[in-house]
């Protein structure tokens, strides 16, 4: 918001956290007399009162929160005074860290941003919170609250339960059955490391919604336990329905995911070689949507994974074969 030119005035419990989010650009932490909106990022047990106090606080400004659960929420502010002049909001952005070291400037870009307005918020209210998400780069999509809450009990809530429970059984696994793990698993469990605080209140608080989806859940995995090594036919439906499943997610501003590929490259672990790479892949005009690393073992080179269009692959690999690199996909 500060880049798109917003005064960001910052307030917290933790004094560190302003000063730190202060030093990264975030805002200011002079005390603000009339804000036009205030956005309360607090945890969901928080948000309630935060919300209430400002709301009393600001007569005149737009509250709006970003907690991950809205229709209870929304039901405790209906009946406080000032409540039209709040409405709630939940950006789908975000990842498994927690803090003001975990935020950056371009988090919301490409992202939606859900708006739960409600009969009763008013309509300048309604577009400030829009306005809000669209300078960061979101893409919002109103909806009201039950509905919102019943869509992330599926593409966010019990995804988190299942990354949790893939990585709870890595327990009591031996260091050299550990040592075979590859960047798969890390993709199905990355968010299992969030903050265990933060995902009580957030299960807790949309509890229906996610033991109904669980329910499903459990029937998937029945089938699964019964038709593994028993039944192929049995066990494919639930392979294709998963891949198909992949291609429902919509790509960052809804439009369709490209297919993507990945093109393997050798780095030798010495300072400089990955910006040679990177300078070499801009060379060849082929875009990069998403980069990883993997170390090998014992070894000291890298492996880096460079995503791109799959019909540009064969492109990049030629152009860094060209520059020396060892490249394939
Ligand atoms: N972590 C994520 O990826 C996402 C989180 N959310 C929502 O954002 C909200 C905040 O979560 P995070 O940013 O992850 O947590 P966080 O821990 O990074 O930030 C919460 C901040 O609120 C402060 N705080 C706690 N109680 C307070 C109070 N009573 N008054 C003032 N400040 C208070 C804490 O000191 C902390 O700086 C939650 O409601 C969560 O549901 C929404 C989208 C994504
Ligand atoms: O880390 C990720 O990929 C996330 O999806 C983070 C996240 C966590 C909580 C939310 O309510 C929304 C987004």
């Amino acid at each position: 918001l500060t880049e798109a030119g917003v005064e960001v005035h910052l307030d917290d419990i933790l004094e560190s956290n302003v000063e730190l989010a202060v030093a990264r650009g975030a805002g200011t932490a002079d005390p603000v007399d009339a804000p036009a909106v205030v956005v309360v990022a607090v945890p969901p047990t928080e948000v309630a009162a935060c919300v209430a106090l400002a709301l009393e606080t600001w007569p005149d400004a737009t509250v709006t929160d970003v907690a991950s659960v809205k229709a209870t929420l929304q039901n405790k502010i209906a009946a406080l005074p000032g409540n039209e002049r709040y409405v709630g909001s939940h950006p789908m952005a975000g990842s498994e860290r927690s803090g003001p070291m975990a935020a950056y400037a371009r988090l919301f870009e490409g992202r939606p941003w859900a708006v739960t307005s409600r009969a009763g918020a008013d309509a300048a209210s309604i577009a400030r919170v829009v306005e809000i998400a669209e300078l960061v780069g979101a893409v919002p999509l109103e909806m009201d609250a039950e509905a919102h809450d019943r869509a992330v009990a599926v593409v966010s809530h019990v995804p988190h339960v299942l990354a949790v429970l893939t990585a709870a059984r890595l327990h009591g696994a031996p260091q050299d059955h550990l040592a075979l793990s590859g960047p798969g698993l890390r993709d199905v469990t990355r968010i299992a490391g969030s903050d265990i605080a933060l995902w009580q209140e957030i299960l807790g608080a949309n509890a229906t919604e996610v033991r109904a989806v669980l329910e499903q859940v459990r029937g998937d995995l029945d089938r699964v336990i019964d038709s593994i090594g028993t039944d192929t036919d049995r066990l494919g439906d639930v392979l294709q329905s998963g891949q198909d499943g992949t291609k429902l997610i919509p790509g960052k501003h809804g439009e369709e995911v490209a297919a993507l590929a990945t093109v393997f490259v050798s780095v030798p672990d010495e300072p400089g070689e990955l910006s040679r790479l990177m300078a070499h892949t801009g060379e060849s005009g082929v875009n990069i949507e998403d980069i990883r690393i993997d170390h090998e073992l014992g070894r000291r080179v890298g492996q880096v994974e460079i995503a791109v269009v799959a019909a540009q692959a064969a492109r990049l690999v030629e152009a860094l074969t060209a520059r020396g690199w060892s490249a394939y996909s």
